[in-house]
């Protein structure tokens, strides 16, 4: 498996064996000015020729806009207006029924800053991201605005006019590729997506979210391990979002504040948290200076991983366990980091616990623990 999805589809809108298809390059989604590009293999054929689909919403996609909210309830990007509805509340004689007290028409303030971003970039017209039913994300240019109405023109040439509250704003395209999705200045779904794919185009998996890592699993070789890059980040001498740097932050913290840390590494089936965990275990290996029992124990993996990982549909290397490793440092490394000959690992396994108890624990499947412990508590 290799590549990248086809366009920027939504999250809520991904199939649940979603799985990448085609080669990392193909299906780029260009972001320019004049909206010349996006995937053509987008739902044009439910597009009228003319354009026009409607004024209050996109004619013609009703059945299949009315699906898309289906999977997109929770999604505050789904454009949908705040039904106001009318008539009675209370007891209803006739039917013998207390009914239910309408939904409050005063928008949550969720929803006015939603609402207040998008009609900046209607009355700016800026590029601006419109969903189309199939859950796709493309980029249009506003063209002309009237009342609730925005007439749009999309890649190839398509002009469509639609619901002003339909459509999210892009972010310039001097922020294309920021390294932390916090720079953002619109911080909405396609525009992550967006983001992250910009970057993994140009083979950089990893993107800051705040504290949190993503990354992106890029099914092949990238160049940014081994030591010239763990010597770097070590050193402070590049500052990219990185495993290495996760690592580098928890034990420094661990080192400073003198409080225990904990990796958390989820993310579905095959999303790479096996590889990520070994990774983050390479860092610390390398900064025990290269020899003893760290080594040795991730040597192991190797064995551990034979006897506790099968193929599944989602990964021909799928982890049957899932994996708590703790790492504990003696607090001489305080005052002397590089001597890690002090710290020991204890690679701990237990029965995939997380397959059969949902959700949540399944996420969390590989967790590293550094702890910062008194030598005399050593065993
Ligand atoms: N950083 C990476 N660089 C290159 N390939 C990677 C990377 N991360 C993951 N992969 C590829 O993806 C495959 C699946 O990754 P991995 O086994 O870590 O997933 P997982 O999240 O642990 O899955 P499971 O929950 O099923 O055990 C790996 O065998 C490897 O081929």
């Amino acid at each position: 498996m290799s590549g990248v999805p086809p366009s920027l589809q939504s999250i809520n809108s991904l199939p649940v064996d979603f799985r990448f298809t085609g080669s990392p390059t193909s299906h780029s989604f260009e972001k320019s000015g004049d909206v010349n590009a996006g995937n053509s293999d987008t739902n044009s054929s439910c597009i009228p020729e003319n354009g026009d689909l409607g004024s209050d919403d996109v004619e013609g996609m009703e059945d299949s806009e009315s699906n898309m909210d289906q999977g997109n309830d929770e999604s505050p990007y789904n454009g949908k207006t705040i039904a106001v509805e009318e008539g009675p509340s209370g007891v209803d004689e006739d039917l013998g029924f207390v009914a239910r007290p309408l939904p409050s028409p005063v928008p949550s303030r969720a929803e006015y800053r939603w609402g207040d971003t998008t009609s900046y970039a209607v009355k700016k017209k800026l590029q601006s991201w419109f969903q189309l039913p199939n859950g796709s994300w493309e980029l249009g240019k506003i063209l002309s605005t009237s009342g609730s109405e925005t007439v749009i023109s999309l890649a190839e040439g398509k002009v469509l006019k639609v619901n002003a509250e339909s459509l999210l704003p892009a972010n310039p395209d001097i922020l294309d590729g920021v390294d932390d999705l916090m720079q953002l200045s619109y911080l909405n779904e396609p525009s992550v997506l967006y983001n992250l794919q910009y970057r993994y185009n140009q083979d950089m998996i990893y993107t800051k979210a705040g504290p949190v890592l993503v990354a992106i699993n890029p099914f092949k070789e990238v160049p940014l391990y081994g030591n010239d890059y763990i010597e770097a980040y070590k050193r402070k001498s590049v500052e990219g979002p990185h495993v290495y740097a996760i690592t580098d932050t928890a034990i420094r913290e661990m080192i400073r504040d003198e409080v225990n840390q904990s990796i958390i590494i989820s993310g579905e089936s095959g999303a790479g948290k096996t590889e990520t965990a070994k990774i983050a275990m390479q860092y610390l290996a390398a900064l025990g200076g290269g020899s003893g029992i760290e080594y040795e124990i991730l040597k192991t993996n190797p064995i551990l991983e034979a006897f506790g990982n099968a193929k599944t549909s989602r990964n021909d290397n799928s982890s049957r366990f899932g994996k708590l490793i703790e790492i504990h440092f003696s607090e001489t490394g305080k005052y002397r980091v590089r001597r890690f000959k002090h710290f020991y690992l204890k690679s701990l396994e237990w029965s995939n616990v997380q397959k059969v108890k949902g959700h949540i624990i399944y996420f969390i499947s590989c967790v590293l623990e550094l702890h910062l412990l008194s030598e005399r508590n050593w065993i």
